[in-house]
């Protein structure tokens, strides 16, 4: 293990620096004109009210031009920058540290935050880049800024993702939104003017009413309301983002955001996917349907979510005026399947089969065993933490169609899926049978 030691950061600011280690930086990527959008607006039901901090500068965009630092467009191609990764260790967030050394040439020094730092960070050894690990928590601003001070771009991945009702509502909320007020507050302290915040389709829907979102883009109207407080937390935490784009940062420059929506990620690294290998494994080879396949479900390969997310980053700085404060769902050339025929994909050919051309049960019952999961869960709080798949959240999630279509992130920053679909596929079938071999 790498040696502890602190290091200053700016004015009075410290990081806990846990490792410091280098990576390959490689091949450049691509980008081109695109045009205007909008960005969407939720309702959370029972959540409070966001802070209406507004920048100064928000109003007025300006031409692309004003938001360059002297110098910049000449030096471009010199010039290294320094990239944040928050929850760089999480599933989303080490395809996001892989790509960026992969990918991203100007890349001169990647910070990697989050509060579990992973073993392979190690790995990372070689290579001109050089790779700090940062372990800290979101939700103390002076270890968010300490990390933040110098950086040029953040990608704000760190989040708690749980559906499940592990975590408590304040603790999902204490993360994902002020979490993100800090990595804001950070970058506006610290002059850090470029900030991409992985949101979620969840931000959208589906809503608390089952309302199909078929093949939407970022302009589709739908009727946002969430209850439960993931949603909430992401759809608070994204607008606190897309309201900080234009904010005056310390040296009086603008600060850029934008915001990621992906749809359900897969591909290596995907718990839920294990899960559910595993599950089949110990069923023996079977899995039993329990939604209809006619409801599709939106998936992107995380692969081409770390690229839209390196793409972005990148594309930030040229073209502010157009990107600045607008979300983007995050696509490939995944099929729209449902959830379990997509998961099929992978897990036939690890050997399973999903029993039923329609749900085993009905509709009705399944709905009444994710109301006695969520009893069940409430009364046994105080012993144990029983938290199953299925509660009436994700059954609503899963039995509502949601699929997106658009070229919004083509348009705008020139962004084509690195990944095809067979390859993502391929990729993800060798990890589900290397992760399903080795939980043997
Ligand atoms: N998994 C999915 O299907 C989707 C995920 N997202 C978003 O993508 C982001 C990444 O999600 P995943 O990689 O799936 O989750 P994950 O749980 O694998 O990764 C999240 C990372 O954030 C870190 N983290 C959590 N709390 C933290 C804290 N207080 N301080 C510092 N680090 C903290 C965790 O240690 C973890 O490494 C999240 O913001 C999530 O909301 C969006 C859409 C879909
Ligand atoms: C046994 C049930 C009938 C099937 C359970 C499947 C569910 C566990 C998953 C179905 C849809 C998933 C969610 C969806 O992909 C959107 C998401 C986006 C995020 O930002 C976080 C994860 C998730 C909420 C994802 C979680 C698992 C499902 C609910």
């Amino acid at each position: 293990m790498p040696v502890e030691h602190r290091v200053a950061a700016r004015g009075r600011l410290r990081a806990r620096v846990v490792g410091v280690v280098a990576g390959r930086v490689s091949v450049p990527g691509m980008g081109q004109e695109g045009e205007g959008g909008a960005s969407g607006r939720g309702r959370c039901v029972g959540w409070p009210a966001l802070d209406e901090r507004r920048g100064p500068l928000q109003a007025s965009l300006g031409t692309l031009g004003q938001w360059l630092q002297p110098g910049m467009a000449d030096s471009a191609q010199a010039q290294k920058l320094v990239y944040l990764v928050t929850g760089g260790c999480g599933f989303l967030g080490e395809h996001v540290v892989r790509m960026l050394l992969q990918r991203e040439p100007r890349l001169g020094e990647l910070r990697v935050f989050d509060r579990h730092l992973g073993p392979w960070l190690e790995e990372l050894k070689t290579g001109p880049v050089r790779v700090t690990a940062i372990q800290g928590d979101v939700t103390e601003a002076h270890e968010v800024a300490a990390a933040v001070a110098g950086a040029h771009v953040v990608i704000h991945t760190a989040g708690l993702v749980d559906v499940f009702g592990r975590a408590s509502p304040e603790t999902i909320h204490e993360v994902n939104v002020q979490g993100t007020r800090n990595v804001i507050e950070a970058c506006v302290q610290t002059g850090t003017r470029f900030l991409v915040y992985t949101s979620s389709m969840e931000v959208v829907g589906p809503n608390t009413k089952g309302h199909p979102f078929y093949r939407g883009n970022e302009d589709t109207l739908y009727e946002a309301v969430h209850r439960h407080p993931y949603p909430c937390s992401k759809a608070l935490a994204e607008r606190l983002v897309l309201e900080a784009n234009g904010r005056e940062v310390h040296g009086g420059l603008p600060l850029v955001t934008c915001a990621l929506r992906p749809t359900g990620i897969y591909g290596e690294g995907h718990q839920i996917m294990r899960d559910f290998y595993r599950q089949g494994l110990r069923l023996g080879g079977w899995l039993f349907r329990a939604i209809p396949a006619s409801v599709e479900h939106g998936r992107v390969y995380v692969g081409n979510v770390a690229w839209m997310h390196v793409l972005a980053a990148r594309e930030l700085e040229r073209r502010a005026a157009l990107m600045g404060g607008q979300v983007y769902f995050c696509y490939d050339g995944s099929p729209y399947k449902s959830y379990e025929d997509f998961n099929m994909e992978f897990l036939g050919p690890c050997g399973l089969q999903l029993v039923g051309a329609r749900p085993l049960l009905p509709y009705w019952l399944l709905v009444f065993l994710a109301a006695l999961n969520a009893l069940l869960q409430w009364l046994l709080r105080p012993l144990v933490l029983y938290a199953p798949l299925l509660n009436p959240y994700t059954l609503a999630v899963a039995n509502t169609t949601f699929t997106v279509s658009t070229d919004k992130a083509q348009r705008h920053f020139g962004y084509e899926p690195l990944f095809s679909w067979e390859d993502s596929r391929t990729r993800t079938i060798l990890w589900v049978q290397a992760a399903g071999s080795s939980a043997q």
